[in-house]
């Protein structure tokens, strides 16, 4: 079923092709720049009345365009407009002429701006058309403007962003407040793009929604309006067993905490049953620090081959605390029929040899295996697409799902989740004060949770993601992982749509 178009991102491409068959189907492109601009003039009396004056910088391309609309319509409302161009406004095309023309103020060279206090800087340089790196005269002017500190409304995206990667190229103009059109696009959520827009208002200039429709990609903002349709559903005639049974694999006797949390997540993401799978000599630390989750020692290969005999078990977590090594790499291996979410330990054990790893996983279709790497996690295992510049992180993610077939949670402050099969979200519901010792485990759990409870893997992975941002959102800062783990809860359906 096609999802409803407002949770899907619009790549700068895309949203060119957009243009191209909005004005192809008989709408008024210079008026949806109009429109543009005066959204853009909007922001700026409602966020800054107080500015001294508005200095408009205003780039070769539509963006320019936009930027020259605005200036005129601030300076019918009696603001105080310088209006700065960069290249030769003789040379601008179509639009862009034509709003270049119906600006009636004075304009200057871009070389002679300079940032004053009380001005507020609107960056009309460069939005979905930037192609290329900047040029050396125009990163210095950023970067003299972000020294200063003076307010920057940017249109469409702070010139520098690159829409689709969220990466400057190589630097780019910081924001307070980014309008953009019909859509946001990846950049506006991808770090550092995220920090540089600053909020981020989305206007409607008046593209059918039939058009962008037609020129989404795959990529989407991780919301419970996709996948909330996929949630496990609880009914009056459960019974624990009916909801899964998670086992999560504890470390050693001196690495206990990190599974224990998973284990809790899990049970609090509403599994039937969980079970902390030990090695013997940390069986009194876990049995003694365990309630409802039960424990049961599994300490090698024989073992865990008895305890899969049991097919209820219905899913599996290994890696938090587990220990680098053979161990970790046979019963991962072992495991590979199975729903299993590989985490820390579970995704390092294979650092030499992913390979490894991907082949024992590559038959399984759909895959059931979730794989949750931070950053160093993640360049562990795949060292070249980490490592790959041109690439940004959604690219880099779905890349790697592709050759682990697994799906791939790539944790961060924009944590995306990738699948083989080419679909990709970008979270944004996590507050910084996630970034907390074992917040990661509990994460693995909660996705754990969801695939014991039959949500398929991609599926799974975003609920989790998003239920974990959710979990420290109730908790508030100065959250700490026993606290985020207590705070998970089942997500409702009534709040899923
Ligand atoms: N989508 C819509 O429906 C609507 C879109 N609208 C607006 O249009 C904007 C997109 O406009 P756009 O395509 O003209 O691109 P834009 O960002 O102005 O840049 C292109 C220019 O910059 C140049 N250039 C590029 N990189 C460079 C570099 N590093 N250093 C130097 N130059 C560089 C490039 O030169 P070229 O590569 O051709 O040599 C070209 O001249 C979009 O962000 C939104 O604000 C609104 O009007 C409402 C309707
Ligand atoms: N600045 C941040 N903003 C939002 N979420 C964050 C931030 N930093 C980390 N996180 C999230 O916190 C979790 C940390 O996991 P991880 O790095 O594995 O930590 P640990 O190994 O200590 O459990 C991940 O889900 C990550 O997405
Ligand atoms: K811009």
């Amino acid at each position: 079923m096609k999802q409803r178009s407002f949770y899907h991102l619009i790549t700068p491409a895309a949203m060119a092709a957009v243009d191209r068959d909005a004005a192809r189907s008989g709408i008024d492109s210079f008026g949806l720049m109009q429109k543009a601009g005066q959204a853009v003039c909007a922001a700026a009396l409602r966020l800054f009345p107080e500015a001294v004056r508005m200095a408009v910088l205003c780039g070769p391309g539509n963006n320019g365009g936009d930027g020259y609309i605005a200036a005129e319509a601030l300076r019918l409302s009696g603001v105080d407009v310088h209006v700065f161009h960069l290249g030769d406004p003789a040379l601008l095309k179509g639009d862009a002429s034509a709003a270049f023309l119906a600006y009636r103020g004075k304009v200057r060279p871009f070389a002679e701006y300079g940032p004053c206090s009380g001005d507020l800087v609107i960056d009309a340089l460069f939005g979905a058309g930037l192609g290329r790196v900047l040029d050396q005269p125009v990163v210095e002017v950023i970067e003299r403007i972000n020294a200063a500190s003076v307010p920057v409304i940017a249109v469409d995206l702070p010139s520098g962003l690159d829409g689709l990667t969220g990466q400057p190229r190589p630097v780019a103009m910081q924001a307070c407040h980014t309008v953009t059109f019909m859509a946001r696009k990846p950049g506006h959520l991808l770090m550092p793009g995220r920090a540089l827009c600053g909020t981020v208002e989305v206007f409607d200039i008046g593209i059918p929604g039939r058009i962008l429709d037609a020129h989404r990609g795959d990529v989407a903002i991780n919301t419970p309006g996709i996948w909330g349709g996929s949630l496990p559903k609880l009914t009056g005639a459960a019974y624990k067993f009916t909801r899964g049974h998670l086992t999560v694999f504890s470390g050693p006797m001196s690495a206990t905490g990190a599974a224990r949390l998973s284990a809790m997540a899990g049970l609090k993401a509403g599994v039937g049953l969980v079970t902390l799978a030990t090695p013997t000599e940390a069986l009194c630390v876990n049995s003694a620090q365990t309630t409802a989750v039960m424990v049961k020692e599994v300490d090698d290969l024989p073992a865990l081959h008895e305890y899969l005999k049991d097919k209820r078990m219905s899913a599996f977590v290994l890696g938090p605390g587990f220990g680098v090594g053979e161990k970790a790499r046979a019963f991962t291996l072992a495991l590979s029929d199975r729903k299993l979410v590989l985490d820390a330990d579970g995704i390092s054990s294979f650092h030499e040899k992913p390979e490894d790893l991907f082949e024992h996983f590559a038959k399984n279709a759909p895959t059931h295996l979730v794989m949750t790497p931070h950053e160093g996690e993640f360049t562990r295992l795949f060292p070249d697409l980490a490592n790959e510049p041109a690439l940004g992180k959604v690219q880099k993610a779905l890349a790697a799902a592709k050759r682990a077939n697994a799906i791939v949670v790539y944790k961060g402050a924009d944590t995306v989740i990738a699948s083989p099969d080419g679909r990709a979200f970008i979270n944004e519901n996590a507050p910084p004060w996630l970034a907390t010792a074992g917040s990661g485990d509990v994460l693995a759990g909660i996705i754990g949770g969801l695939l014991a409870q039959g949500m398929p893997a991609f599926e799974a992975a975003a609920a989790g993601v998003y239920m974990h941002g959710e979990a420290a959102l109730r908790v508030g800062e100065g959250l700490t992982a026993e606290d985020l783990a207590a705070a998970v809860r089942p997500l409702q359906m009534e709040t899923a749509f």
